[in-house]
């Protein structure tokens, strides 16, 4: 298990992380979610000990990495936000360069190469530059150089920023694989909700520096549950079905756009009885009813006040 423990870290007066916890065990994909300046980047260079802490520690199944960063750093794989590569060099040349950081011996290393290039389907790509590779193709041998030295556990900061949907794609069905198939344990942040929604096992969301929810994604979204939103679609608007509902003391909030009235209530009511007594005395017609069960994105903004992308 790759562990953070009550991790603190202070820029001059700039509380960047706050006495943050998180764990990532074997087999899991674990999404890291917050708004921007939340602190994920800061979050995971003091898990990679690429800065050092203000407070707290790092554990690799109960041993401190702190005080053994070059363990930690033989099993952890790192796929930074801003892309890190050689653009003068060929992608097979820069995963020489990443592996040889690693002390990887030629032979294995030669072999890790090939294997990694599969990986991230850069394969037909040997002699072209990097200077000359789309966006996708960059981010991908970003996700290779990390991949080089076969990490056991790897942290991915938003690893598809900037890129087309296609490659979007490649990289989050590279991610699946590489869990699945390679046993890679993966703690992930992004922008993208839907990304940590396909993917991940468990989330933590945080905020001003420290986690502010964990939990599966059923839990998350259950901390929003406690409502529903039911909308309802008359054929046509009759006034009267609308006052009806607005006598309705178990509604909490009513909206209405057209002939779509938008109402919530509590997780347990059933209004259906009412809505069916109430289109028959007044006439309306019922279309359709939708219960809406809260995204994780409302809980996201219920919790931080901010939307994630901004
Ligand atoms: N080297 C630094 N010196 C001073 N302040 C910093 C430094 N690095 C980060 N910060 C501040 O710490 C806070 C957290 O920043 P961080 O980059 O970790 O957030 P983030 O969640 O990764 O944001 P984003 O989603 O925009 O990448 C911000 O207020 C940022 O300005």
């Amino acid at each position: 298990m790759l562990e953070a423990i009550g991790l603190s870290k202070t820029f001059k007066k700039i509380k960047a992380v706050d006495n943050l916890s998180l764990y990532v065990e074997r087999g899991e994909i674990v999404g890291l979610l917050g708004p921007n300046g939340a602190g994920k980047s800061t979050a995971i260079a003091m898990i990679s000990t690429l800065i050092p802490t203000s407070n707290g520690d790092v554990r690799i199944d109960n041993k401190s990495a702190l005080q053994h960063p070059n363990e930690l750093r033989k099993i952890l794989g790192v796929v930074p936000q801003e892309i890190a590569l050689y653009e003068e060099l060929t992608a097979r040349e820069n995963l020489k360069f990443f592996g040889r950081i690693h002390k990887m011996p030629k032979a294995q290393l030669n072999a890790r190469i090939e294997e990694v290039l599969e990986q991230i389907g850069l394969q037909d790509q040997p002699k072209k530059l990097v200077k000359h590779y789309s966006g996708g193709m960059k981010r991908r041998l970003n996700i290779g150089a990390a991949l080089i030295h076969e990490p056991e556990f790897l942290i991915m900061d938003e690893p598809t920023v900037g890129i087309d949907p296609q490659s979007r794609n490649y990289i989050l069905e590279t991610v699946k694989l590489l869990n699945k198939e390679k046993k890679v344990s993966i703690l992930y942040t992004s922008h993208y909700m839907e990304e940590v929604e396909y993917l991940c096992d468990r989330i933590y969301i945080m905020d001003s520096g420290h986690i502010i929810a964990s939990g599966s994604k059923d839990e998350i979204k259950n901390i929003l549950s406690s409502e529903k939103t039911i909308r309802i679609k008359l054929e046509r608007t009759v006034t009267e079905f609308v006052e009806g509902l607005k006598r309705e003391t178990v509604i909490s909030q009513l909206k209405e756009k057209g002939e779509t009235i938008t109402v919530t209530v509590a997780k347990d009511v059933n209004l259906f009885p009412k809505l069916l007594s109430l289109s028959e005395q007044t006439g309306a017609i019922l279309v359709s009813v939708d219960v809406d069960a809260p995204s994780l994105e409302d809980v996201f903004l219920h919790l931080t006040g901010k939307e994630l992308r901004n």
